[in-house]
């Protein structure tokens, strides 16, 4: 892992332009996979308002003919513990109405945590094993609190935690009241919720950030350090990660911040090579095409560089080791009449120290 920015800020004016860029972007991302029954393309999704749009775009895609996702397995990123799996608000309930009903997905292919398992850590553990079995996520397309959490991961999280139990902040619990008839006693107090750590092993993570109120998680992320009091800043070490915005949602970011992102989306688009990521096998391609082009005989690089002749190497063996004594290796009479003369060490009389003292003082 290496630290580096966040890849890619797209900024959009409104919400729903945000929700448009990332469902097109879902939709490339799966064409160009081609999933097959052997080979399903694993997505990662939220819940929340911010994902509303995106949904709603990608149910009109697959209803247009234009995408299947027979061939995607889903594996969502949290759910509350302790409300019945039917409940409205329960986040089962919401990925059926806003999602799972409307498309070709098949339901032995859809995840959620259980938030009503009798063991809860073992539910989140099979979770974790299941992604892992399943190839690990392709796409995790993440959704943020106003206190920068990614899926359930609180402030003060470990940006190595995996799926857990985690009790909701204050600050969430606040925000997501507004479904719960502005109640707070009514919205519940913990939830299952994949880890940072699970979110950073997704090969891409895509996350939509719009609305004022979530302009300094943005800030935060993006402008401060990586920091377990804004789990998103973890994004900061992906080497894939977008994070698609609104307007509004940039309020609190310096403007040479704002500028900079919207010209490398500028700059990509007039190199016409838009915001694609390339894909890990079209890199891994890209990688094979210069390396055969370097070894290739034609190439002069391969010639002078990658062939060099192969260097005889000739080993000698170690003499045996003669010991000898220091007295021949001095030298004798040669040294004589080159100006040596004279060096040999005298002989030192030996005075006691009282000695010495009585004659410096005299
Ligand atoms: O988009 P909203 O309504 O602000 O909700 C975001 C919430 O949804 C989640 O993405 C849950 O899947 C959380 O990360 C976050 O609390």
């Amino acid at each position: 892992m290496y630290a580096k920015a966040i890849s890619r800020l797209i900024i959009r004016d409104q919400k729903a332009e945000a929700a448009e860029y990332i469902s097109d972007y879902i939709i490339s991302r799966i064409k160009s996979f081609s999933p097959t029954p052997e080979k399903p393309f694993i997505l990662g999704l939220p819940t929340g308002s911010s994902p509303e749009g995106i949904y709603k775009n990608l149910v009109a895609a697959h209803k247009n003919g234009d995408i299947s996702f027979k061939n995607v397995i889903t594996f969502n990123m949290d759910e509350y513990v302790g409300i019945p799996r039917d409940h409205s608000e329960s986040y089962h309930s919401f990925m059926y109405k806003h999602f799972f009903s409307h498309v070709d997905v098949d339901p032995a292919n859809i995840n959620i945590l259980n938030g009503n398992a009798e063991d809860l850590e073992e539910e989140c553990i099979a979770y974790e094993e299941k992604i892992r079995r399943a190839g690990g996520i392709e796409l995790f397309l993440g959704g943020i609190g106003p206190d920068g959490h990614i899926a359930f991961n609180e402030p003060g999280s470990s940006l190595r935690s995996r799926t857990r139990v985690k009790t909701l902040a204050y600050d969430t619990i606040i925000a997501n009241s507004r479904f719960f008839d502005n109640d707070l006693d009514k919205v519940p107090k913990m939830a299952l919720t994949v880890g940072v750590q699970t979110v950073m092993d997704a090969r891409e993570v895509v996350v939509i950030i719009t609305g004022a109120h979530k302009a300094l998680a943005l800030q935060k992320c993006i402008e401060g350090g990586v920091n377990h009091m804004w789990t998103l800043s973890s994004l900061q070490l992906h080497p894939h990660a977008m994070i698609v915005a609104d307007e509004d949602a940039t309020l609190e970011l310096q403007v040479k911040t704002v500028k900079y992102f919207k010209s490398i989306e500028q700059v990509a688009t007039a190199q016409g090579f838009g915001q694609a990521l390339a894909s890990a096998k079209i890199l891994q391609k890209k990688r094979d095409s210069v390396i055969e082009k370097l070894d290739s005989p034609k190439s002069p690089t391969a010639k002078t560089f990658l062939a060099p002749p192969k260097p005889t190497l000739t080993r000698q063996i170690t003499p045996d080791l003669i010991p000898d004594s220091m007295h021949d290796r001095l030298p004798e009479a040669p040294m004589r009449g080159i100006g040596l003369e004279g060096l040999e060490t005298k002989e030192v009389p030996l005075s006691s120290m009282h000695e010495r003292v009585d004659s410096a003082q005299a």
